[in-house]
């Protein structure tokens, strides 16, 4: 097989439940009682029949309603969360940017981040040490990095993880919806980033934005109630979705448990 045609994300009918408790008691009850005949919770599933597959150095754009399961069927493909049923399957090492940030540590400074963001991607600390310098100069917080975290802005810490991703040497580069929250100019910076990134890495790109979809995407996939609604071209998909934003409704019934 050669490698460019080469599958390097594989989903089999993912589906994700999470469990809703009424109140704290009903998860102590849970522990304690452990059997999953009568739960005391309920089961909300985000996602519900998810299957796609991504080519080595090609870019997979998602886009979908509030609450459709983009971020939760990300953090399955970069392994923070495991699926309740169904299989992932996932070659070479991911930058997930807005899944990292979620791991910095608010107490600890820009620096230590670096550190511990780093180690969590799979960086040796002598190699993290080495790109040290230049995650500095990428993320562009000047003093703040030797500043704990809880004092950085949105934009600042979303600065510093994509500045980490982009040191890693990612085979796989995962933007959830990061850049929104960046300047114009860090945006521009970013996009750059990833445009140099896509002659040879493979891209997985959430926005709600059909024209930024448009820019760095070469297929879309609409995620509908945990489920593929539509997948193909940009064009296409963007299309549809547009379409059905105009004529269905705000429905609230997306966000009900059972
Ligand atoms: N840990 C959790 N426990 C319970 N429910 C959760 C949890 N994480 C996410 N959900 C629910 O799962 C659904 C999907 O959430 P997710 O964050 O994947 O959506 P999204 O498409 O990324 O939304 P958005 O566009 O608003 O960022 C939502 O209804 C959300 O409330």
């Amino acid at each position: 097989m050669s490698s460019d045609t080469e599958v390097v994300i594989r989903a089999k009918h993912l589906a994700k439940a999470y469990k809703l408790y009424d109140s704290p008691k009903d998860w102590v009850k849970q522990q304690l009682v452990g059997s999953e005949k009568n739960p005391y919770y309920k089961s909300f599933w985000a996602l519900k029949d998810i299957s796609f597959e991504v080519k080595r150095g090609r870019s997979l754009g998602i886009i979908g309603r509030n609450g459709c399961g983009k971020s939760t069927l990300l953090q399955i493909v970069c392994g923070m969360t495991k699926p309740t049923k169904g299989e992932i399957w996932v070659k070479g090492r991911v930058a997930p940017v807005l899944a990292l940030g979620a791991t910095f540590d608010l107490e600890a400074t820009g620096r230590e981040n670096v550190l511990i963001g780093g180690a969590v991607l799979g960086l040796k600390r002598q190699e993290i040490l080495q790109k040290f310098d230049s995650i500095t100069e990428f993320a562009g917080i000047g003093a703040f990095m030797d500043q704990p975290l809880k004092l950085y802005s949105a934009g600042m810490r979303m600065r510093l993880a994509f500045a980490i991703c982009a040191h890693i040497d990612a085979e796989i580069l995962i933007v959830d919806e990061a850049l929104s929250v960046g300047d114009l100019a860090f945006q521009k910076k970013c996009v750059d980033w990833i445009d140099n990134f896509r002659r040879t890495g493979t891209l997985l790109f959430v926005s709600h934005s059909t024209g930024e979809l448009s820019r760095l995407c070469e297929s879309a996939m609409w995620i509908d109630n945990g489920r593929v609604r539509e997948a193909g071209s940009v064009a296409d998909v963007a299309r549809a979705y547009r379409r059905a934003t105009f004529v269905e409704k705000d429905n609230m019934k997306r966000f009900s448990a059972v």
